[in-house]
C-alpha cells in the first residue's frame, strides 16, 4: 500500500506507484469524501452488544467527535478501527478503498494510530526508544542514539515540551508526558488517522492548549482526527463534527455548530440534565488531618495543608506540580523525606497505602488500571474487597448478603455491566473508574483522598458520582478531592490549596473559587493581585 496525497490535500490509499498519474492525480476509479469509512459495524462479546450496525465516517482534514455514554462503544469502534479487535460485522474503507484490518500492524499499516486511555509504552525504555520503536527491526542492527536523540528531542521542542528529558525511561515521567511521548509515536509514524481517546484527562489547561494547536495543525495537514471525550466544551471548541453513540447503537452524525450543549447531552443520555453539581449540607467538624512542610523526592518541596471532617479539600495546580507525589508521600507509599503527618492532631507515620486504609484512609489511585482495580477479578469481589468483614462469619463469607450489596451498591454508582461476575477487564473505561470507586466507598472511610475521581466518566455519571461525594462528606468524611478539572474543583470544593512546582502557594475560600485565581495562584501571581479580579 502507497499513502500519497490526493488533489483536495487529502490522502489516498493505493495499491501501487503505477496508479500515479501526477502528483495528487491517480488513477483509481473513484476517490471517496471520506477518509475513513467504518460502515454498520457490529460486535458482541459474550452476549453483550458492545455495537449495532454503526457506521462512522471521517473525512480527510477533521476533526471528528465520537461521544456516548459509559458503555456507549466508543472504544470497541475505534479498536476494531485500529485491529486490535475484529468486528463481527461492517466494512472498512480507507481513503475509499475498501481494506481488511485484522490485527494491529494491517491498522499501523493503513496509516491509522490510536491513542488509547491506558498509556501504551514501554515503561522501561527511554522517551526516545518509545518514539521510535517502529524503526527497531532485526535488519537495522546498528542503531544511531546520536541521531536518535536529535529527532526525539525536536519533536517534543515542536510541541512545546522541550522539558522532557529523551533518554528518561517512560515509567519515571508523569502520565500528561507519558501521553505526548505517545503522540510523538503516532507523528513519527505519519499516521493519517489519529485517534485520541480521552487525551486531555491528564492534562492542564496549558497543555490541553497546545494539543489542541497541534491537533488543529494536524488537521490543516490533511490527517483525520477521531476525538473521543467526555468534555463536552472541548467537543466544541474543537471538532468539525459530532458522532454520538448510545447503548451500541449510532444515535447520529451532525455538525459542530449546528447543536447546543444541552441537545448534544440529551442526544448521549437520552433526558436533560438538571443540576450537574449537587448541592451539600455543609457542617465542617474538627481537623481530621493535617501535613506540614512535607518534602519527597524532587517534586514534593514544602507542601502543607489540612482538611476537616465534612468538608472537601481540593488539591489544584498544573500536571507536574506535586499533588499526587505529595499524597503518595504522606501514605507511605512512596518515601517521605520530611515533614509531619498529623492524624486528629497526633502525629504518625504511614507505613503504606494498607496502614492507611487501617486507618480508614482510603485512595483513589490517579493510575487505575495498575493500582485502582484488579483487571482479573470479578467486579463484584472489586467492589467487596475493602468491606469483606461486612459479610463475614467465622471466615466464611455470606454470599447472599454479598450480592445483595453488590447489586444495590453498583447501581448506586451506576455500574454497566452484562453481569457483576463478569472480569473488571471486560468493562468500558469509564465503568472501571467507577468500580474504582465503589470499591473505596464502601469502605465507609473516614478520609478519602480522590485522585481524579472522574477521569474517563461520563457526564450524567459524573453527577452521580458527586452526589456519592456529598453522601459521604455529609456523613461527615473528610475528602481530598486532587483533579485536573477546574470546573470540578470549583463546584465541589469548599476549599482549595494551589500546589506549584512542589511548594504549597496559596489557599482559597470557596467564595474565592474561580478559574482565573486558579490559574494565576498555579502560575506564580501574588495572592493580593489574584484577588483582585
Ligand atoms: N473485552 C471485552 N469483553 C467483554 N465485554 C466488553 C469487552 N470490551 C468491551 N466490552 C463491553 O462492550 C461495551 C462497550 O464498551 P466500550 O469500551 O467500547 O465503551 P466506551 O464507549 O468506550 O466507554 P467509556 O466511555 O467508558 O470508555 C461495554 O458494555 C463493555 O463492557
Amino acid at each position: 500500500m502507497i499513502l500519497t496525497k490526493n488533489y483536495e490535500g487529502g490522502i489516498a490509499l493505493l495499491e501501487k506507484e503505477s496508479e500515479i498519474i501526477s502528483e495528487g492525480e491517480y488513477s483509481v476509479a473513484s476517490i471517496s469524501e471520506y477518509q475513513v469509512e467504518m460502515c454498520n459495524i457490529s460486535k458482541s462479546f459474550a452476549g453483550v452488544k458492545a455495537l449495532v450496525d454503526v457506521t462512522l465516517k471521517v473525512k480527510a482534514g477533521e476533526i471528528h467527535a465520537l461521544i456516548g455514554e459509559n458503555g456507549a462503544g466508543k472504544s470497541t469502534l475505534m479498536k476494531i478501527l485500529a485491529g486490535a479487535q475484529p468486528q463481527d460485522k461492517g466494512t472498512i474503507k480507507i481513503g475509499g478503498r475498501e481494506v481488511k484490518i485484522k490485527n494491529p500492524k494491517d491498522g499501523l499499516e493503513n496509516g491509522i494510530s490510536v491513542i488509547y486511555q491506558e498509556i501504551s509504552l514501554i515503561p522501561d525504555v527511554s522517551v526516545m526508544e518509545n518514539i521510535f520503536l517502529d524503526e527497531f527491526n532485526e535488519k537495522k542492527n546498528i542503531i544511531n542514539w546520536k541521531d536518535l536523540k536529535v529527532r526525539a528531542k525536536k519533536y517534543l521542542d515542536d510541541l512545546g515540551f522541550g522539558e522532557i528529558d529523551v533518554s528518561e525511561k517512560v515509567k519515571n515521567l508523569s502520565v500528561a508526558y507519558q501521553q505526548i511521548v505517545e503522540i510523538c509515536k503516532a507523528l513519527n509514524r505519519k499516521s493519517t488517522v489519529l485517534v485520541l481517546d480521552e487525551p486531555t484527562a491528564v492534562l492542564t489547561m496549558k497543555e490541553v492548549e497546545k494539543l489542541f494547536e497541534l491537533l488543529n495543525q494536524l488537521r490543516d495537514e490533511g490527517v483525520s482526527i477521531i476525538y473521543i471525550s467526555h468534555r463536552l466544551d472541548e467537543v466544541f471548541s474543537l471538532t468539525d463534527r459530532i458522532t454520538v453513540l448510545k447503548d451500541g447503537n449510532l444515535v447520529n452524525t451532525v455538525e459542530s455548530q449546528s447543536i447546543n450543549e444541552d441537545e448534544l447531552v440529551r442526544m448521549m443520555i437520552g433526558r436533560n440534565l438538571d443540576t450537574f453539581f449537587p448541592e451539600r449540607k455543609t457542617s465542617m467538624g474538627k481537623v481530621v488531618l493535617s501535613v506540614k512542610n512535607l518534602k519527597a523526592g524532587n517534586l514534593v518541596k514544602d507542601i502543607s495543608f489540612e482538611v476537616r471532617s465534612g468538608e472537601v479539600l481540593g488539591l489544584s495546580g498544573l500536571v507536574g506540580a506535586g499533588r499526587t507525589e505529595a499524597v503518595m508521600a504522606m501514605l507511605g507509599i512512596d518515601n517521605l523525606d520530611g515533614g509531619i503527618v498529623e492524624l486528629d492532631g497526633k502525629k504518625i507515620k504511614f507505613k503504606s497505602a494498607k496502614d492507611a486504609f487501617k486507618h480508614k484512609i482510603g485512595l483513589l489511585p490517579e493510575d487505575r488500571k495498575s493500582h485502582g482495580v484488579l483487571l482479573n477479578m470479578p467486579i463484584k469481589h472489586n467492589i467487596t474487597l475493602t468491606c469483606l468483614n461486612n459479610f463475614s462469619t467465622a471466615s466464611c463469607i455470606n454470599l447472599k448478603k454479598e450480592r445483595s450489596f453488590v447489586n444495590q451498591f453498583s447501581n448506586e454508582v451506576g455500574i454497566k455491566a452484562a453481569s457483576l461476575d463478569n472480569n473488571v477487564s471486560s468493562l468500558s473505561g469509564g465503568n472501571q473508574q467507577k468500580v474504582a470507586l465503589a470499591k473505596l466507598l464502601a469502605a465507609h472511610s473516614r478520609i478519602l483522598i480522590l485522585d481524579e475521581p472522574t477521569r474517563g466518566v461520563d457526564v450524567g455519571s459524573k453527577t452521580e458520582i458527586f452526589k456519592l461525594i456529598n453522601d459521604m462528606v455529609e456523613k461527615k468524611c473528610a475528602v481530598i478531592m486532587i483533579s485536573s478539572e477546574m470546573t470540578e474543583i470549583i463546584g465541589m470544593c469548599d476549599r482549595v490549596i494551589v500546589i506549584r512546582e512542589g511548594v504549597s502557594v496559596g489557599e482559597l475560600q470557596k467564595e474565592e473559587l474561580s478559574e482565573i485565581n486558579l490559574i494565576k495562584y498555579a502560575m506564580g501571581v501574588t495572592k493580593d493581585e489574584s484577588k483582585q479580579n
